[in-house]
């Protein structure tokens, strides 16, 4: 029998830390002493500082919708992009708004699509693949019969169907830019509207393909630089259309990781400063790859002949099993990024008292907001063996509260909501 003094030192051997937490507190101390010289940080006040302002937070992106008239009636071509980015932090946060602002949404955006098909920035403006992503995204986010059935899929597929390029690529209205923006706003809202085909599908890989640079990362146009933002919009549609193995993966990797600054947050592009937004878009960019490693290690296989049963798909259409596997299973292995001091930047650089800013010196927004809480969430579930268990212990930062609900990051929606549009979307008729 163990003796108690023998079990009392098993029991300090098991909370003594291993070496690699000691390294890890010994850099979050690092990157703390950083800002507090940054930034002016008076001392002992890292665990308020740590702490997600979740009520301020609401106030602000409550008064941001109210703010848009009971009509939506500001002169504005982002209202849909304003509508999501507020949404989707909404649902981030857990939470949902009053039924009536709900409603005025759903019936503001019916007003911004076009009688052709594709939304635009407002009532009557010409319709945008951007907007029309956002959207789409919004009412997914809203959920239900009403939101959900307001979406015109067949009027939507002409409209990216006129936007395709002979490129490959798709411009991003009619006459406007093509670019790797538009190539991920067609597919993404193509995919989780249960629309995409071989003719939307048709050399969109190719073009991704060019526009990958020597750097590594993805460029929005051939021969342009590599940035964050498109990298994510590049990664995440080929992998929608399950040509990812065709992008050089590695020399995307390396080019990821070393776009993770000091400071803990990410820059969007070589020799610039970091900025809150890129949480997401370079966060989410490695969220994505790590789940490719875990599905190219198999772990997935049993649940893909489980689980998905693609022989009633539409001839022609793309598997999306590999990108089921991506979502719903993680890997065990380490995040390809610090996800602890990613989260430091972002609750202690990026947010402010209500919402979120690209860096300290600057004004909040709701683009940032949108974007720092959606990369809160890739790295707090970065080490989560499942889509949606919880976080491995450790892996959140600060106390339960800060925990925020996790996205499908191909497409950057809740995944509860994301599950809802993909059964509705899923019973509806071909087009
Ligand atoms: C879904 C969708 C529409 C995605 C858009 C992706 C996205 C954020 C692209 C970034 C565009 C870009 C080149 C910004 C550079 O701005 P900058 O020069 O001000 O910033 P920087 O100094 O950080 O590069
Ligand atoms: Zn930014």
């Amino acid at each position: 029998m163990e003796s108690s003094s023998s079990a009392a030192a098993a029991v300090a051997a098991e909370r003594e830390p291993t070496v690699s937490q000691k390294e890890q507190w010994a850099l979050e101390s690092q990157v703390f002493h950083i800002y507090q010289l940054l930034y002016n940080i008076p001392p002992n006040s890292q665990a308020a500082m740590l702490e997600l302002q979740r009520d301020s937070h609401m106030e602000y992106l409550v008064k941001g919708l109210l703010h848009l008239g009971p009509s939506f009636s500001v002169l504005d071509a982002n209202r849909p992009w304003i509508c999501y980015w507020i949404f989707h932090s909404i649902a981030l946060l857990g939470e949902s708004v009053d039924i009536a602002l709900e409603n005025n949404t759903i019936d503001f955006l019916s007003r911004c699509q076009d009688q052709h098909g594709g939304y635009g920035g407002g009532p009557g403006q010409m319709p945008h693949l951007a907007t029309t992503y956002a959207a789409v995204n919004t009412l997914i986010t809203i959920g239900g019969q009403n939101s959900l059935a307001s979406i015109n899929r067949a009027k939507i597929y002409s409209f990216l169907r006129r936007m395709k390029h002979t490129s490959g690529g798709f411009s991003m209205h009619e006459g406007g830019e093509v670019d790797v923006r538009a190539c991920y706003t067609a597919i993404s809202v193509a995919s989780v509207l249960n629309i995409l085909d071989e003719e939307l599908v048709q050399g969109v890989g190719n073009y991704i393909v060019s526009c990958q640079t020597y750097e590594g990362g993805i460029a929005g146009e051939p021969g342009s630089e590599a940035h964050g933002g498109y990298t994510f919009c590049g990664l995440a549609t080929m992998i929608i259309i399950n040509e990812v193995n065709r992008l050089n993966l590695a020399s995307l990797t390396d080019w990821l990781v070393f776009r993770q600054g000091v400071e803990g947050g990410f820059q969007g592009r070589t020799n610039k400063l970091v900025d809150g937004c890129y949480s997401f878009w370079q966060g989410g960019a490695a969220a994505l790859i790590q789940r490719l490693h875990a599905a190219a290690a198999g772990s997935a296989s049993s649940e893909v002949s489980d689980d998905e049963d693609s022989s009633d798909r539409e001839e022609g259409q793309p598997s999306d099993d590999e990108s089921s596997i991506l979502i719903r299973r993680h890997t065990e292995t380490e995040p390809l990024f610090q996800s602890q001091a990613l989260q430091q930047y972002i609750l202690l650089c990026s947010q402010v008292e209500g919402g979120f800013r690209d860096k300290p010196g600057k004004n909040r927004d709701h683009y940032h907001t949108c974007y720092c809480l959606s990369g809160l969430s890739v790295a707090q579930y970065s080490r989560s063996k499942d889509a949606d268990s919880a976080p491995l212990p450790g892996s959140l930062l600060g106390p339960y509260s800060n925990l925020v609900e996790p996205v499908n990051p191909l497409y950057n929606i809740v995944l509860d909501q994301y599950d809802e549009a993909r059964d509705f979307f899923s019973k509806a008729p071909a087009l």
